[in-house]
């Protein structure tokens, strides 16, 4: 059996026979499935998750320190209890963000959500003591609701965390990103054709989007950036790169809004028939081979925290490289073309480059905004309790579309 999907069961309701697990509970047996490198399954109202333990991450880059893959080594199997339905219910805030935080890797939002509440409620009383972080809690909260598709719920979210924990470093800076990326944009007049290389999960453009000037020059300002500020390599949690975010360049974040930001949305409608993009992140990502650079050469598998995903090729001056999908194969495209692809369905990876240097423009965005989400990211179903049914094996689709408005209520004074 592989290594990677070994576990330890104390309740002794599971059991392994080669790649199939089982789950008993009483009478209920129940097969885990596979998903895009997660194995999980409902049974009663709980749920195990087994993560794919060598390659697990997903790259979030707004929800603040998060469980090593380290800690989930040890202790793979974890049942996550629904929340209490009392967020003042007294508990231990470390132990919410934890099930908070392996909720939202399981993309169980609702869930998550009410764990970090109950988590921020029981750190706000235990504010004095190390760890005890309310406003982490009230970030990831955000994040939730961003996650559901609730963009101005997440803002206003972000905004009450701001005035309630005004030296919260990852509220600042979210809000910070929220202002420096003008959303939602409308497509460009000129249409962008695409190519399919895995239907609704992975495009191409047919075309370069770019000239290969216009990706020297952003190649130019970045290194000219960098050579005063350095690069950054922790920005995102699990999955680190080596990258620069757009924002911290005005001019090329002028660019950005103006010229990328519509093409990113008319590839969006072209390939996936969505109207209006929100650009969550943009950074420029370098891969260095050369001798003593002692750069990074390949990124491991992971989901990216966005509904799409982009990554614009910037040059060509490096062998080997591309970005590989489980599904889908290595995609490497010429200077100024780009692959945009399903970043919170697609397991993917950065491809070591054996040689030179890889420079790549990469956009996590969601969809549509208000009114245009996309019901098949979602995971729960509206207001009848039984949230985040209906994930199981290969298929993630929802039981119902996002949460905000008709009759939902989210029970969050966010
Ligand atoms: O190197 C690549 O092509 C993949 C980059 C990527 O997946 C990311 O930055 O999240
Ligand atoms: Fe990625």
């Amino acid at each position: 059996m592989d290594e990677a999907f070994k576990v330890t069961d104390p309740s002794g309701k599971v059991s392994f026979h080669e790649n199939v697990y089982r789950v008993s509970d009483n009478d209920r047996n129940a097969e885990l499935d596979e998903s895009e490198g997660k194995l999980r399954v409902l049974y009663s109202c709980r749920e195990i998750i087994v993560s794919r333990l060598s390659g697990f991450g997903v790259r979030m880059s707004s929800t603040g320190p998060r469980f090593s893959p380290s800690s989930l080594k040890s202790d793979p199997v974890i049942i996550v209890p629904p929340a209490p339905s009392s967020y003042s219910t007294p508990f231990d805030y470390y132990l919410c963000r934890r099930y908070g935080e392996l909720e939202m890797s399981s993309k169980r939002w609702m869930s998550a959500m009410s764990w970090y509440r109950v988590g921020e409620y029981n750190a706000l009383k235990a504010s004095s003591e190390e760890n005890a972080n309310p406003g982490l809690d009230k970030h990831a909260q955000a994040a939730c609701l961003r996650m559901m598709g609730e963009h101005s719920l997440a803002r206003k979210c972000w905004e009450d965390g701001r005035s309630r924990y005004p030296s919260d470093e990852h509220i600042k800076r979210e809000l910070e990103r929220i202002m420096a990326y003008e959303s939602p944009s409308e497509p460009s007049s000129d249409p962008v054709p695409v190519t399919t290389i895995r239907p609704n999960y992975v495009y191409l453009s047919s075309n370069p989007l770019l000239t290969v000037a216009a990706c020297e020059e952003v190649i130019k300002k970045t290194e000219a950036h960098c050579l005063t500020n350095g690069w950054t390599t922790a920005r995102h949690y699990a999955v680190p790169t080596t990258d620069v975010p757009v924002s911290a360049i005005p001019s090329l974040l002028n660019w950005f809004n103006g010229t990328m930001h519509p093409l990113l949305a008319s590839f969006v409608k072209e390939a996936f028939g969505v109207n209006g993009l929100i650009v969550h992140d943009a950074f420029v990502v370098k891969y260095d081979a050369r001798e003593g650079s002692g750069g990074a050469v390949e990124l491991p598998w992971h989901f990216d925290e966005s509904s799409f995903s982009f990554t614009l090729s910037l040059n060509s001056d490096f062998t080997g490289g591309g970005t590989e999908f489980a599904r889908g194969g290595v995609v490497n495209p010429g200077v100024g073309e780009m692959v945009g692809f399903r970043g919170d369905k697609c397991w993917h990876c950065g491809r070591r480059i054996a040689g030179g240097v890889r420079y790549i423009l990469v956009v996590f965005c969601f969809g549509g905004g208000e009114g245009g989400r996309i019901k098949e990211g979602f995971e729960f179903v509206r207001g009848d309790g039984e949230e985040e049914r209906g994930i199981k094996g290969g298929g993630t689709k929802g039981g119902g579309e996002g949460g905000g408005g008709g009759g939902f209520s989210f029970g969050f004074d966010v």
